[in-house]
This record gives C-alpha cells, sequence and structure tokens, in this order.
C-alpha cells in the first residue's frame, strides 16, 4: 500500500501566499495499476512563479500544480520502465499513479535523457521547462544579432539567467536587471557586461541607471517582470527593437501598477512585442534540452540552483522563490 503525501490549496491566494492557502494531507493510492499505468516517486519538485497566477482557475480542495522529476517504482507502461527518471506535471504530491496516454501532447511525462555527471534537477531548470523558455523565448522572438544591447530583466532567476548567457554566446552586450548585489555580482561572474540591482536604484533612479548600462540603447528586452522596469527599458528602446514578454512576476502578488502608455515607442521605433507560453514550442522540446546540455558540457552555460530540502517545506520555498529569495532555479529536494 503506497501512502502518497500532497499540498492542496485549500484557500484561494490573497496577495503573498501564506501558510493558511495550503494543506498536508495524505492519499491512499489503489494497490494495482491498470494497463499503460506507471507509479512515480517524487525526487525533486519545482516551485514556479506560474503557479501563483495560474492557481486561480482552480477551486480550492485542488492539489497545488508544479512539475517534478521523479523516479518510476512499479510499472504497466513499457515507455516508462522501473528505474527510469521522468519529468511529469504531476503536482505538489510525493506519489503519484499516473497514465500518460490521457493526458494532451503538451502535458506529458517524458523520461529524463542522461545529464551526464550534471544532476536529475536540472529536468526542473536549465534542462527543462525554464531552460527552454530562455531559450526559444529569446531566440524565437527576440532574433538577437551579434553587437546588439539585450537587456534581460528577473535575470538572476532560473530563465534570466540562462536569457543573458545565450545572449552572451550570441555576441551581444548583455545588461542583467536582479534584485540584490550579491545576485549581480553572479550576473556579472557569468559574463553579463552590466548590471541594475532594482532594489537599490529604485523606481526613480532606474532610468539614468539603465542609460549608464546601456549607453547606446536596447535592442531586445527579454521581459520576466513587467511594471515600471518594462516601462522604463521601452522608453530606451532603439529602432526596430524586439520584446519577449515572458512574465510579469512584479505583479503576481500585487495590484498591476500604472505606466506611462508605451504605444508612442512602439510607432515611432517601430518596435515589436510578443508574449508566450513556452509550451508552444512543445514539439521541439528535446531540441532546447540538447542545445542547453551542449553548451554546458562546453563550458559556455552555467547554473546555479538553490535547493530547499523536505517536502514540508514546498510553501516556504514557493514564498521564498516569490520574494526573490532564489539565485538561480528553486527546486525542493524530497
Ligand atoms: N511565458 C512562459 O512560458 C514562462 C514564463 N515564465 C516567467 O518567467 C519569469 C521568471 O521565472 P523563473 O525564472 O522561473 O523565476 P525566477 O527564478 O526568476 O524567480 C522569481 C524571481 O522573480 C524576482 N522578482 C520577484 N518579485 C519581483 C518584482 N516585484 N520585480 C522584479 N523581480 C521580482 C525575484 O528575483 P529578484 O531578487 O531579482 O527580485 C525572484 O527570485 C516569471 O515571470 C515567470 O512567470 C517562466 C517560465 C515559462
Ligand atoms: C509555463 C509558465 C508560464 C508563466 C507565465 O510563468
Amino acid at each position: 500500500m503506497v501512502v502518497a503525501r500532497k499540498w492542496v490549496y485549500v484557500k484561494p491566494f490573497d496577495g503573498l501566499p501564506k501558510d493558511e492557502n495550503f494543506k498536508l494531507e495524505q492519499e491512499t493510492l489503489p494497490d494495482e495499476l491498470a494497463e499503460n499505468e506507471f507509479l512515480a516517486e517524487a525526487e525533486f519538485l519545482s516551485v514556479d512563479p506560474y503557479m501563483r497566477p495560474y492557481m486561480a482557475a482552480y477551486p480550492a480542495g485542488t492539489t497545488m500544480i508544479g512539475g517534478q522529476v521523479s523516479k518510476v517504482t512499479v510499472s504497466r507502461n513499457e515507455q516508462f520502465p522501473v528505474g527510469a527518471y521522468v519529468f511529469g506535471n504531476f503536482g505538489w504530491r510525493t506519489h503519484t499513479i499516473v497514465n500518460p496516454d490521457k493526458l494532451p501532447a503538451e502535458n506529458r511525462p517524458y523520461v529524463l535523457p542522461s545529464f551526464g555527471s550534471h544532476p536529475r534537477s536540472l529536468g526542473l531548470g536549465v534542462l527543462g521547462m525554464p531552460g527552454n523558455t530562455a531559450y526559444f523565448g529569446f531566440l524565437e522572438l527576440c532574433q538577437p544579432k551579434a553587437g546588439e544591447t539585450v537587456v534581460v530583466s528577473g535575470a538572476a532567476g532560473a530563465v534570466g539567467s540562462v536569457v543573458g548567457q545565450i545572449a552572451k554566446l550570441k555576441g551581444c552586450t548583455v545588461v542583467g536587471v536582479a534584485g540584490s548585489d550579491d545576485k549581480c555580482a553572479w550576473l556579472r561572474q557569468l559574463g553579463f557586461d552590466a548590471t541594475i540591482n532594482y532594489r537599490t536604484v529604485g523606481e526613480g533612479g532606474f532610468a539614468a541607471a539603465l542609460k549608464q548600462a546601456a549607453p547606446k540603447g536596447v535592442d531586445c528586452y527579454f521581459d520576466n517582470v513587467g511594471g515600471y522596469i518594462s516601462a522604463a527599458v521601452m522608453q530606451q528602446m532603439n529602432l526596430f527593437g524586439r520584446i519577449s514578454v515572458c512574465g510579469t512576476i512584479s505583479n503576481y502578488n500585487d495590484a498591476r501598477v500604472q505606466v506611462s502608455d508605451p504605444q508612442r515607442e512602439f510607432v515611432f521605433k517601430q518596435l515589436r512585442q510578443e508574449g508566450f507560453i513556452v509550451t508552444r514550442w512543445h514539439k521541439r522540446w528535446m531540441e532546447g534540452i540538447e542545445a542547453n546540455l551542449r553548451w554546458i558540457e562546453e563550458g559556455k552555460l552555467t547554473y546555479q540552483e538553490t535547493v530547499t530540502e523536505g517536502f514540508e517545506r514546498m510553501p516556504e520555498a514557493f514564498v521564498s522563490m516569490l520574494t526573490g529569495g532564489n539565485t538561480g532555479k528553486a527546486v525542493v529536494k524530497l
């Protein structure tokens, strides 16, 4: 008999998530698997920003959504043999019975490719959804060219840190915006040409700091945060600039801030802005993972993880990530 533990969303979020929004529960799983099913035992779980806005679409009583790296411990599906490690969007739970055939194509679990000497947890970060968000969301939408200036907000996180490094690989000058001096120092170690600690310069000083960091203006903006940071970057875009809108974490917990109307910039500088959800590229998923793994193996792409130990600490790790407690990818190890 397998008893799964799971974190249930028991009360709608209001502002920053709090303990009262979550309840740790148990669920006894069936003893027998049906044909095509397998049992997955979680090893690493992901905490991601999207969980905050996406949960608004789910009723109280739903298990928290999310990806995990897990081990197949029992199987009646030859594509997922016992002992294989898989990525799946199984939610915040320790054990899950899965029938992949019943899931939509863009949400199917997959067996992790070999990461060589690198940890399997990278399947939640640079070699998983956030890494692919950087790879496709930046290269496809920004179409960067050597010599251009790229600004990345949320630059020291899972997605942003990879975007900035790919931009350097493409020969760009890269400016990273992040929320602490330590994060900025790490970005410069990664090769970022300039950094801005947005918390130190504040909203009033941001435009001047950006002008100093990007004196030739901005050709590509990879936007992870929205709000006043993005409004200021829009004002300093160059002719024919491209903006990839990846996320707006600055307003996931709060009301949207008022920013000045950016439309004028779009007309006179002939800018192009496009939002995306990374599953748009689900048919090319392994291309992104293989490219990022190759760059890691070649020493051209570096990663960092912030690991919280213990399933019972999932809500704590989630809130910490939303408030800047992570550098690189935030994961929870069971
Ligand atoms: N479109 C898509 O398909 C996808 C979009 N995303 C989006 O990408 C963004 C980054 O995700 P991910 O890399 O996983 O997360 P991160 O690893 O970057 O973690 C979140 C970070 O956001 C920063 N942050 C929090 N509040 C603010 C704020 N008010 N202003 C500026 N920065 C803030 C914090 O860093 P700091 O200390 O710098 O403040 C925090 O560490 C999110 O907006 C997310 O929704 C992610 C995956 C897929
Ligand atoms: C898949 C993730 C989406 C966002 C907006 O974070």
